[in-house]
């Protein structure tokens, strides 16, 4: 494996939409890359301008890949703090964690370095997390990676679920959901998530997504506004910077 080269642009995106970007690789190597270089030089840029930068990264199966290759840039990674798009009610430690997979894929090799902050922890309880969550969000994220559910999600904010609407109207960058009833949830339905409010001020979006199904769906988000069908449309309905997609099957 190389090193990750700064200057190195992963372009090549086709605009899909006002404001989003589509880029499709033949494999899952050439798209975790292309999605570390991305970041890495948004994450470069911001630490450029500030003292700090701040990444928020999302969970489930689809971006570990992509964020062992982020754990290898040339960064200077003890100014990073990297926190999540969203929290299962779990420990860190615990295996279906978002912070166990952010652990173990990004916070590795050169980004152990970076400081973690978990949404939960022991002795915490759930609504102190929530508070703490927001606390952490009063610096606001500049470089945000999000996922997309096979139901359309986004972060924990999943279709019909119960306070989708308020939650999408929140002013807070992060809340609590319940996500009973939700198939995407899983077994997790107790959980915290980010916002529009909280995505709002990041200069850098990207949307990490793979599979023929996902590709499919795409098509039908983007036909659309509503993201009370499909909550995922808050990555490009939430005014602010543009959305990059990267695909691979
Ligand atoms: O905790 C979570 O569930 C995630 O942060 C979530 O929002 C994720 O991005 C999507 O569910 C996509 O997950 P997959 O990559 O597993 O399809």
């Amino acid at each position: 494996m190389h090193d990750i080269h700064l200057q190195t642009g992963a372009r090549g995106g086709i605009p899909i939409r006002e404001g989003v970007e589509f880029q499709a690789f033949q494999d899952s190597t050439q798209w975790a890359w292309a999605a570390a270089v991305t970041l890495a030089a948004a994450l470069g840029r911001a630490l450029e301008a500030e003292p700090r930068a701040r990444l928020l990264l999302s969970g489930g199966r689809t971006p570990g890949p992509a964020y062992a290759a982020l754990a290898r840039a040339p960064l200077a990674w003890d100014r990073v703090d990297v926190a999540l798009v969203d929290e299962r009610w779990l420990l860190p430690d615990e295996p279906d964690s978002n912070a166990r997979l952010v652990r173990e894929s990004l916070l590795a090799d050169r980004a152990a370095a970076a400081r973690f902050e978990s949404i939960t922890c022991a002795g915490r309880s759930f609504e102190e997390a929530v508070t703490i969550a927001n606390m952490h969000a009063a610096h606001p994220a500049g470089v945000v990676v999000l996922g997309m559910g096979d139901d359309g999600h986004v972060a924990s904010l999943f279709p019909n679920m119960s306070g989708l609407d308020s939650a999408l109207a929140s002013p807070r960058p992060y809340v609590a959901v319940d996500a009973t009833g939700c198939p995407g949830a899983g077994p997790w339905t107790r959980r915290v998530s980010l916002t529009p409010a909280g995505l709002a001020p990041a200069h850098t979006r990207l949307l990490l997504i793979r599979g023929a199904h996902k590709r499919e769906l795409l098509d039908r988000v983007l036909a659309g506004n509503d993201p009370m069908e499909f909550p995922v449309r808050i990555a490009f309905t939430t005014p602010g910077a543009p959305l990059r997609i990267l695909w691979c099957p």
